[in-house]
C-alpha cells in the first residue's frame, strides 16, 4: 500500500466525476488533490482514458514538479497545478477541463458576466479571464509559466484565490480550484453552467444588463455571509 493512498483515491475519484459531469471528453482534463503535511500531491497521468483509470495509476509529485511516486507520466499540466499548490497554500484540490461552454469563453477571451443569481449564489464578480500567453512563455516552460499567468492575473484584478475559486486562461480552459478535490470539481461544474448561461443571456438580449450589487450581495451572504440560512443547519 502507497503511504500516498489518500490523495490517490481522491484524485482518482474526483477525476472520475469530470465525464460523469460531462465536463470533458476522452483525455481531456486532470484532477490532482493536494497531501500539505507530505508536500505532495497526486495527479492524472497523461492521455489515459477515464474508464481505463484506477486509484494506483495516479502519479505522486512534488511542489518543483518531481515525481515522486508513480508509474506513469504524470498529466502534461502538471507543472500549474504544481506552482498554484506551491503559492496559493489553502488549497486543497484544483480540475482543469475543457469544457465546453468556459472553453468559448476563454477562446472569446472574455471574463463570464455576472448577468444573474445562479452566478452571485458562489461568486460576486465576474469569473477572470487571463490574457492568452506571450510566444515567450509559449516558447519557455509553458504549463509552469501557465500558473503564474493564472497567479499574476489575480494578483492584477486584486482578487484572492481564497474567494473566487476560477479562472479562464485565454485561448485555453478553465481552471478551478478549492478546500479539496471534490470542491474543486464542484467549481468546475458551477463554472460551466454559469458559463452556459451568460452565453445565452447574451443571445437572448446583446444589451443585457449586469446583476445589480444589492441582488449579487443578497444572494452571495444568503449562502456565504454570517447570517447565511440557505440549506440546512
Ligand atoms: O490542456 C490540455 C490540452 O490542451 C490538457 O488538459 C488535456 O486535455 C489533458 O491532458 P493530460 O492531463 O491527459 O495530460
Amino acid at each position: 500500500m502507497s503511504n500516498y493512498q489518500d490523495i490517490k483515491v481522491q484524485a482518482y475519484q474526483a477525476n472520475m466525476q469530470l465525464p460523469k459531469l460531462g465536463l470533458v471528453l476522452f483525455t481531456f482534463g486532470n484532477v490532482s488533490a493536494v497531501d500539505r503535511a507530505k508536500g505532495v500531491f497526486a495527479i492524472k497521468p497523461s492521455g489515459v482514458p477515464y474508464e481505463d483509470l484506477s486509484p494506483d495509476d495516479m502519479v505522486i509529485v512534488d511542489f518543483d514538479s518531481n515525481v515522486v511516486e508513480g508509474r506513469l507520466r504524470p498529466s502534461s499540466d502538471t507543472k500549474t497545478h504544481a506552482v498554484l499548490y506551491k503559492h496559493w497554500e489553502d488549497i486543497g484540490g484544483i480540475v482543469h477541463t475543457h469544457s465546453t461552454y468556459g472553453t468559448a469563453w476563454a477562446q472569446a477571451q472574455k471574463a463570464i458576466p455576472i448577468f444573474g443569481t445562479t452566478h452571485a449564489d458562489h461568486l460576486t464578480v465576474d469569473i477572470p479571464c487571463a490574457p492568452p500567453m506571450a510566444d515567450e512563455m509559449i516558447k519557455g516552460n509553458y504549463e509552469y509559466e501557465t500558473g503564474f499567468q493564472i497567479m499574476n492575473h489575480f494578483e492584477n484584478l486584486g482578487l484572492s484565490y481564497k474567494e473566487v475559486e476560477m479562472i479562464l486562461v485565454g485561448n485555453h480552459a478553465p481552471f478551478t480550484w478549492g478546500k479539496t478535490a471534490e470542491k474543486a470539481v464542484y467549481n468546475s461544474a458551477v463554472l460551466e453552467t454559469v458559463a452556459q448561461m451568460a452565453l445565452l443571456t447574451q443571445q437572448i438580449n446583446p444589451q443585457a444588463p449586469k446583476l445589480k450589487d444589492s441582488l449579487i450581495k443578497k444572494h452571495f451572504e444568503r449562502k456565504h455571509g454570517e447570517g447565511a440560512y440557505y440549506g440546512q443547519k
